[in-house]
């Protein structure tokens, strides 16, 4: 689903850590019109801090201040290992102003309690979010307002597509499928390129086939209304080349493996918000 709710244009936001996922949201809020000046950003590392300056012009601190009281939603990017220690310094200026996570596994109690506000949204994006093409689950704790839940959304429709989850055990697995799932999407393309290579296409036509295929792929599977297992069916014609490559994946159990990979990354989404959400 796209969003319908926009951004209120006085919508003032300061996001706790200026990494990668606070860059990709912070380019989305750009692109649709929020001027820089409404955008305040704590981030430690100058390195950090000057790109983001050089790529989207918002101002970044190195540490919290009573500038962050103004901000009607806070945002935070940090690391869920880091979140204790960048929560404890930001407290005193939250004010009970909403929260919007992009964390992993960290739980909205655990959020409420280091920032003092029970106004949370949980939310998980991915990096195709930096080219407007993310797709992102969304979390609301109880306390949220439906305003709440339309300025979360606001802001993470800027960055692409989204879905909102009713249980807060559901946010793991949106981690495990589509969080994390861009590193899946870039491990078969790095094996379709160097396969490619290595029945004699360099590495550029190998590379742009596979890309190309999993961005049609991808189209024509969000267009059509049919079960994926038909589309594929589709595509394996009865003795062909498809079905000789489908026979190789199913008796070697690659989606038994990427099943079992896609189960670790939801059980260590777990696991971070136990380790470093108390
Ligand atoms: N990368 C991804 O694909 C996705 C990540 N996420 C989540 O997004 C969050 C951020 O990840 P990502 O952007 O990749 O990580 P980054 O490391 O790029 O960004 C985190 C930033 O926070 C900074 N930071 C560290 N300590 C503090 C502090 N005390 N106060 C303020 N800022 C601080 C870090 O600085 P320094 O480098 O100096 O430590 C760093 O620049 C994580 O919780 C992750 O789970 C969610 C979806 C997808
Ligand atoms: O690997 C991680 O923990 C983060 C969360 C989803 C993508 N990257």
């Amino acid at each position: 689903m796209t969003a319908s709710a926009s951004l209120p244009a006085d919508t003032r936001i300061a996001f706790i850590g200026g990494g990668n996922m606070a860059s990709a949201i912070i380019g989305g809020l750009i692109r649709r019109g929020l001027p820089a000046a409404q955008i305040q950003v704590v981030e430690p590392f100058e390195a950090s801090r000057a790109s983001l300056a050089q790529q989207h012009g918002v101002h970044a601190q190195p540490a919290a201040s009573d500038a962050l009281a103004s901000a009607d939603l806070l945002v935070w990017a940090v690391k869920p290992q880091t979140f204790r220690d960048a929560a404890a310094p930001v407290a005193p200026y939250v004010g009970g102003a909403l929260q919007l996570s992009v964390m992993a596994g960290i739980r909205a109690d655990a959020i409420a309690a280091a920032s003092g506000s029970a106004r949370v949204v949980r939310c998980m994006p991915n990096t195709p979010a930096l080219v407007g093409q993310g797709m992102t689950g969304l979390f609301a704790a109880p306390a949220t307002t439906a305003a709440d839940r339309a300025l979360a959304e606001a802001v993470i429709a800027t960055t692409g597509d989204f879905l909102w989850v009713e249980r807060e055990k559901q946010l793991d697995a949106v981690t495990a499928v589509s969080g994390s799932g861009p590193a899946y999407v870039f491990y078969f393309l790095e094996a379709m390129q160097q396969a490619g290579a290595r029945l004699g296409l360099s590495d550029e036509q190998a590379r742009r086939l596979a890309i190309g295929t999993f961005l049609g792929g991808s189209a024509l599977a969000k267009d059509s209304p049919e079960a994926l297992s038909t589309l594929r069916e589709r595509v394996t014609s009865k003795g062909g080349t498809t079905y000789a490559a489908l026979t190789v994946l199913q008796d070697e159990g690659v989606a038994a493996s990427l099943g079992r990979a896609i189960e670790a990354a939801d059980r260590r989404a777990a696991e971070l918000g136990d380790e470093f959400g108390r």
